[in-house]
């Protein structure tokens, strides 16, 4: 009998994360039987509660071992069955869950809550005596459902370190870097952080006055040795002090390695720093204390189960400073393992992947947008959140930290490079060859979330590790992890944009693959014309929420008669299209061989370009005419209506090579970004004949809210010559749209080769439609680009922005078309879905009238 498809996808789901079918079948059925077969509350959250039960169980399992192993030791029995006897712990974390929905904020006042929750009996395998292979099963616990759509904020978990760990990982994908930022960027960009001399105030040292850094004070060298001095002499060339953070002395932080055990500190007014200390544990004598030379601020002590390669009695210090210039240094030493003979350096990669491992095991976190990367990142966010939005009167100056923000927006970095506007998050984690571990944030933005994986696949966990810097720091990063075995170094360096000349960038953009790894294929750039490099910017296969655009991401929110469940393999080999089809009319968008039915494409085409067939969907009150925030608002001027296409997504039972899964698998052609030679700037380009209605790339870049965008527009308005925002509008006009949801991609900071794709006057050979793939919400879609036609090698890849004529007084930016179609109208023009205009965006170009000349298809 063909295997229940629910099922099949629960053991989709769990292998993603790495567990075994024969781990989960159990599990499942007790959950079933648990639920009463209410599949809705499995699947809900990606499996979470499947997943959750499944490490219950595991955890159990171990426990149970080592109480039979102990059973001569009363004490200890005692001591496990108490551990053991917490059957509710699972759904003590959900109960917990939804309770941190209404949790303040973490920087609010309950950061005591809770405390006396925060046993951890958890157990790992390593922990047990080898001796000790007895297992004894174990029931597992029985668990309420978590209610659907109940998104937590990270920020509104109770500040218990082990359970905001797991919490944040048990997230829906919901965007929230939000309570970092429900605040516009500008606003936060704007909060004045004064130079000030220090005040010594308790749990704050300052290192002695050394030279004032500029933006160089970023870049750690990576080659040289980590001696006392060499710190000394870092920061030595800082003329203002550097502020290391202890703990406030009366707080409690601490782990007792012997039970467990983790209390955390907490109450109102919670300093940046206690903030800091979160999920730390400190060891006795040695808060405040001096490590390597370097003033201790706070510190750290993991358990040596949860530190397996580190002895019980090594504790690991973890150090937070300041500069007033807004540098903050994250060390962490590993103090036990100086002098040690066997001291190697692992590369960076490892200990990341280790460290997610972990995560994925002893914390739980299964969000597959968990990166620690990420995780420090945010860290460092916190930090200068906490720093630069303190309004009492008592902490000013105690800290004074400036962010980085501040400094990049002052210094002449991101004009000289074309990076306007908002801040990039360089964080980067180094290691020096006696166990320390430093790392540096140098801007207050964290980089935003990774959507969802789509990149084929086994790609779930390490989608939100899938960011690069271009022609700036993280390319010196990967450069330097690719090198770390000749220089025996995994130190990673920032380096300042500024510094970068032209050759430098030529070595940091991989002729070969600008992409640097982050698509199935590689992406050469080259420029014959002249010596200009590729404009900087951070490659992103998928979209990123940036801050507030809502886009619900569970799948619980696709109804079961919206997706396949029943299907398997490919949805395309069927007799009777599944339910996925529907929305192209009863008929998969795709043929077989993965190209756009020639019928579906032709009819696009001639939606878009033919004004008899053009159809306008105009909003009652137009998202982008509410920016303008006058009394009267302007009618919309029309957004054109489109066709979409569903694609299958996990939600469906049918296999990942489903033919219904073409935008979802990403690039599959030759591609190369060209410098073109008409002037327009960058282009790309196919290094292979492509046939009609043939995928290319979807254009890839951040989601913002239209408000955002812009925000963004007004605060970069004059720098870059090319703009690249798109608004996602073909839905628009069907109802009145929430600020939130009017939501556009801007690939100027992040984006993929879409970027580089020019304009051409109506007879593009490409067309963009609009598809569905992990939200049935018309407001969030891929914007994905076929070919129109057969396209020959080396032919520049050309979509149609929509130009139009009126732009008389328009704002928008505008250019002169040097597309060479027969078509242009080649006159200055302004561009609608480019909306590089800050004081009046235009509505989607498509409402706009078709040039005269245009003649019919
Ligand atoms: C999405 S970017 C395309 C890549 C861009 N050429 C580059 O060098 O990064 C859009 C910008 O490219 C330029 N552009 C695109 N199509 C053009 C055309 N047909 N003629 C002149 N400039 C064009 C305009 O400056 C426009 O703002």
């Amino acid at each position: 009998m063909a295997p229940n498809p629910k099922v099949a996808a629960a053991f989709r789901a769990m292998k993603d994360i790495g567990v075994k079918e024969d781990k989960v079948k159990p599990v499942l059925k007790k959950l079933l039987k648990l639920y009463d077969k209410n599949w809705q509350l499995i699947e809900e959250e990606n499996y979470r509660v499947l997943a959750d039960a499944v490490f219950e169980e595991d955890e159990n399992e171990a426990v149970e071992k080592r109480k039979i192993c102990n059973d001569a030791d009363e004490d200890d029995l005692e001591e496990e069955t108490q551990v053991h006897d917490e059957p509710e712990r699972p759904l003590k974390r959900l109960r917990l869950r939804s309770q941190s929905q209404v949790s303040p904020p973490v920087n609010a006042s309950n950061h005591s809550a809770g405390s006396s929750s925060l046993k951890r009996p958890k157990v790992e395998e390593d922990e047990l005596p080898k001796n000790c292979l007895q297992q004894q099963p174990q029931p597992i616990s029985p668990r309420q459902p978590v209610s659907p759509c109940q998104p937590i904020s990270p920020h509104h978990q109770p500040i218990s370190p082990q359970r905001g760990i797991v919490n944040k990982g048990k997230q829906p994908l919901i965007p929230q870097v939000a309570s970092l930022g429900k605040r516009p960027m500008s606003e936060r960009a704007s909060h004045a952080v004064r130079i000030k001399e220090p005040t010594v105030e308790p749990g704050i040292v300052l290192l002695p006055k050394q030279k004032v850094p500029d933006i160089h004070a970023l870049r750690t060298p990576k080659d040289e040795p980590f001696t006392d001095d060499t710190y000394n002499n870092d920061v030595s060339r800082y003329e203002v002090p550097i502020a290391v953070i202890h703990p406030d002395p009366s707080s409690k932080v601490g782990a007792s390695v012997g039970n467990d055990t983790v209390e955390k500190q907490g109450g109102p007014g919670i300093p940046a720093s206690q903030c800091l200390n979160e999920g730390n544990s400190s060891v006795p004598g040695k808060v405040g204390s001096s490590v390597d030379g370097i003033l201790a601020s706070s510190s750290v002590r993991e358990s040596n189960r949860k530190l397996s390669t580190v002895p019980e009695e090594s504790p690991a210090n973890l150090e937070i400073g300041s500069s007033p210039t807004g540098e903050v240094k994250i060390s962490l030493s590993c103090n036990s393992t100086l002098g040690r003979p066997d001291f190697h350096l692992p590369s960076r990669d490892e200990v990341i992947k280790l460290m997610e491992d972990k995560c994925l095991r002893t914390y739980k976190i299964i969000d597959p947008n968990f990166s620690v990367v990420n995780l420090l990142n945010d860290m460092c966010a916190c930090f200068l959140q906490l720093a630069t939005d303190s309004t009492d009167e008592s902490q000013e100056g105690s800290l004074n930290i400036i962010p980085t923000l501040d400094v990049l927006k002052k210094s002449s970095v991101r004009d000289s490079l074309g990076i306007g506007g908002k801040e990039q998050s360089l964080c980067t984690p180094s290691c020096t060859p006696n166990g320390s571990a430093n790392v540096q944030c140098s801007a207050a933005m964290s980089p935003p979330r990774v959507l969802s994986s789509l990149n084929g696949p086994g790609s779930n966990i390490q989608a939100s590790k899938k960011i690069n810097v271009i022609g700036g720091a993280e390319s010196e990063r990967e450069k330097e992890s690719e090198n770390h075995e000749l220089t025996n170094s995994c130190s990673l360096v920032v380096v300042p944009q500024f510094q970068i000349t032209p050759s430098d960038v030529r070595s940091i953009y991989d002729a070969d693959d600008l992409t640097k790894g982050e698509e199935r294929v590689k992406i050469s750039w080259v420029n014959e014309i002249n010596n200009d490099c590729l404009p900087a910017f951070m490659y992103i296969p998928q979209n990123l929420v940036f801050e507030n655009a809502h886009v619900n991401f569970t799948l619980s929110h696709i109804r079961d008669e919206d997706c396949c469940l029943a299907c398997l393999g490919d949805c395309l080999s069927l007799s009777t299209p599944c339910p996925c089809a529907n929305e192209t009319g009863g008929q998969f968008a795709y043929t077989k061989e993965g190209l756009l039915r020639e019928e579906f494409l032709e009819e696009c085409i001639s939606m878009t370009r033919d004004p008899q067939r053009q159809q306008h969907l105009y909003c009652r009150e137009c998202p982008i005419r509410r920016l303008k925030n006058d009394d009267c608002l302007e009618p919309c001027k029309g957004h054109l209506r489109r066709k979409f296409i569903n694609e299958c997504w996990s939600k469906c039972g049918c296999s990942r090579n489903c033919g219904n899964r073409v935008v979802q698998r990403g690039i599959t052609c030759k591609l190369q970004v060209f410098c073109t030679s008409e002037g327009k700037g960058w282009g790309l380009r196919t290094l292979e004949d492509l046939p009609k209605g043939a995928f290319v790339c979807e254009y890839v870049g951040e989601i913002l809210t239209n408000t955002e965008l812009f925000e963004r527009n007004t605060q970069s308005k004059k720098s870059g010559k090319h703009t690249y925002s798109v608004l996602l509008d073909a839905d628009w006009g069907s109802g009145v749209l929430k600020n939130e949801e009017a939501l556009c991609l801007d690939a100027t900071y992040f984006g993929n080769v879409a970027r580089f794709i020019n304009h051409r006057c109506w007879d593009a050979n490409l067309i963009e439609i609009p598809v569905k793939v992990e939200t049935p919400d018309l407001t969030y879609y891929h914007l994905a680009f076929f070919t129109t036609r057969m396209v020959a090698a080396l032919e520049e890849l050309t979509w149609d922005y929509s130009i139009y004529l009126d732009d008389d007084g328009q704002p928008v930016k505008a250019f002169q078309c040097l597309c060479g179609s027969k078509h242009c109208i080649n006159m200055k023009r302004s561009i609608n879905i480019l909306t590089g205009c800050p004081e009046e965006p235009k509505c989607s170009l498509t409402s706009m009238a078709v040039p005269k000349n245009q003649s019919v298809l």
